[in-house]
């Protein structure tokens, strides 16, 4: 598959998440238009993001929601069950762990660790992983799970190993002077996804010895998504400051 722009995959979240809410509203089928008129793209746009993983719809009869949902499901690795470890037990970890969207997805929390001695042995509610994607369903109700130090992570990332619960994610939130070494712990336990709260840039390390782009062994193929609410706010107060510079990507345009 070539390379895929990655507007267009936040694109296709925006589009799963519009078939859920005309799937809510027991609407049967759409079309590149509806999808794109909720979105705020262009119908072109729509067909190109789809056209990336194949071809959905039929010409001239638009899409069947279920269809569709179910494809942007798969093609988002949404039908499989994700198990993700919270770093940095704080405000942020906290609220996280709490919420219960993560699990409708088959994100589901398997461990929290932090370094706070107050912190380290608490026990935190957080949402059961559904068993279906649907998320139509009664949620279940909501598991404990304590706290452990972070110097325990690599020893915990094996033992789910050996269970067949392999930890594929690392969420990280802690304060940005310590998101590098949280980082390194994540990967050295050998989590390969890091979706990094902090307002830093986490740094590959790399091979001891080598040139600093020769990524070292444990790095390699580690993904890193960073979330800044901060970047929305910032672009919003620049938009709204010149509203005429506000235009689609030049590839948006039909
Ligand atoms: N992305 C966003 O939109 C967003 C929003 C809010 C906060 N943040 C960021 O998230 C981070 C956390 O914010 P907060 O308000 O929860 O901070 P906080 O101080 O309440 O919590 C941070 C926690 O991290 C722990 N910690 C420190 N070093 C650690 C390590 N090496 N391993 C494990 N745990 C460690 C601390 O003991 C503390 O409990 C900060 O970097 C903040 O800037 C991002």
């Amino acid at each position: 598959m070539p390379g895929i722009p990655t507007a267009a995959v936040s694109r296709l979240v925006t589009y799963l998440r519009i078939l859920e809410e005309l799937e809510r509203a027991q609407t049967l089928t759409t079309s590149s238009g509806a999808l794109a008129g909720r979105a705020q793209v262009s119908a072109f746009q729509v067909r190109k993001d789809l056209a990336y993983f194949g071809r959905f719809g039929t010409r001239g009869m638009g899409y069947t929601v279920s269809v569709l949902k179910r494809e942007l499901t798969r093609v988002l690795g949404l039908n499989r069950s994700w198990n993700v470890v919270i770093v940095g037990m704080g405000r942020l970890g906290q609220a996280v762990a709490h919420y219960p969207g993560a699990s409708e997805y088959q994100f589901g929390y398997v461990g929290l660790f932090d370094v706070k001695t107050e912190l380290i042995g608490k026990h935190v509610d957080v949402p059961a992983q559904r068993e279906q994607v649907s998320g139509l369903g009664q949620a279940p109700p909501p598991r404990q799970l304590r706290i452990e130090h972070i110097r325990d992570l690599a020893d915990f990332a094996q033992q789910q190993r050996g269970c067949q619960q392999a930890i594929d994610m690392g969420f990280l939130a802690v304060p940005p002077e310590h998101a590098q070494s949280a980082a390194q712990s994540l990967v050295e336990a050998g989590i390969k996804g890091i979706l990094n709260f902090a307002p830093t840039l986490i740094q590959p390390r790399s091979k001891e010895g080598g040139p600093l782009q020769e990524i070292s062994d444990e790095w390699r193929d580690v993904m890193v998504e960073n979330v800044d609410f901060l970047v929305g706010m910032k672009r919003l107060a620049f938009y709204m400051l010149n509203p005429q510079l506000k235009d689609q990507d030049p590839e948006e345009r039909t």
